[in-house]
């Protein structure tokens, strides 16, 4: 299983057709200006979002999976994470495999409750609850928005890291240019006619 992310025909909202292909082990950046539906756009590869055309992961349609199996297998990052229990450490498939050291955080952030959580600090872990589900494909909307640079960088090593390692197609939504062209081999841009286009090629590679 897994495989290239293949995105057809998507019509959003009146947004679209979109056709993108992230192939896999390799990061797509998304650029565009606010409000134009890139987070849209996402949450419709989850199945988030109503919308008209295909989304493939390798050889595994969307329409094959009930929604909850096809989340499992392409996992999302939201701008906003949700947590629906007390403690950080109830969120976690294998809390004993989690490695908060690895994105600057204390051990003991994992027997916290979450209402202590700073934003940077619920962003950092949402990502590695993402990463403990092991998804095979990571659909991220602006993984990096609450952190410092030092924090940003510690992310996208693990992001990168992980889709090396896994071979997994990573989505990224994100404002910065810079950010962007470092992290994914390709940017595209959605412009205000809701068109996708290259915005040239990423240095990521
Ligand atoms: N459920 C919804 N129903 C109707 N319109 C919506 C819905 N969700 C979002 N929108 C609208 O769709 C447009 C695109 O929103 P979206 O969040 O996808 O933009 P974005 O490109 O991710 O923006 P930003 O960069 O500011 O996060 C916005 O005008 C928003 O108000």
């Amino acid at each position: 299983m897994g495989g290239d992310l293949i995105i057809e025909n998507l019509v959003i909202r009146g947004l679209g057709p979109l056709t993108l292909t992230v192939p896999a082990g390799a990061c797509v950046g998304l650029s565009g200006p606010s409000g134009i539906g890139k987070s849209s756009l996402l949450r419709a590869v989850v199945d988030m979002e109503p919308h008209e055309g295909r989304v493939r992961l390798g050889e595994v349609d969307r329409g094959a999976l009930s929604a909850p199996e096809w989340r499992r297998m392409v996992g999302m990052l939201p701008s906003e994470s949700i947590w629906w229990l007390d403690g950080v450490k109830e969120h976690f498939l294998a809390p004993d495999k989690v490695r908060p050291d690895v994105l600057g955080l204390r051990e003991e952030v994992l027997a916290w409750p979450v209402k202590r959580l700073s934003s940077g600090e619920r962003q950092r872990l949402s990502l590695l609850r993402l990463l403990d589900r092991e998804p095979m494909a990571l659909i991220l909307d602006e993984p990096t928005a609450n952190l410092d640079e030092a924090s940003a960088l510690q992310v996208e090593a693990l992001i990168l890291g992980y889709a090396r390692e896994r071979q997994a197609p990573v989505l990224w939504v994100g404002h910065g240019k810079e950010q962007l062209k470092r992290v994914a081999q390709r940017v595209v841009m959605l412009d205000a006619t809701g068109a996708l286009h290259d915005a040239g090629k990423g240095e990521g590679a």
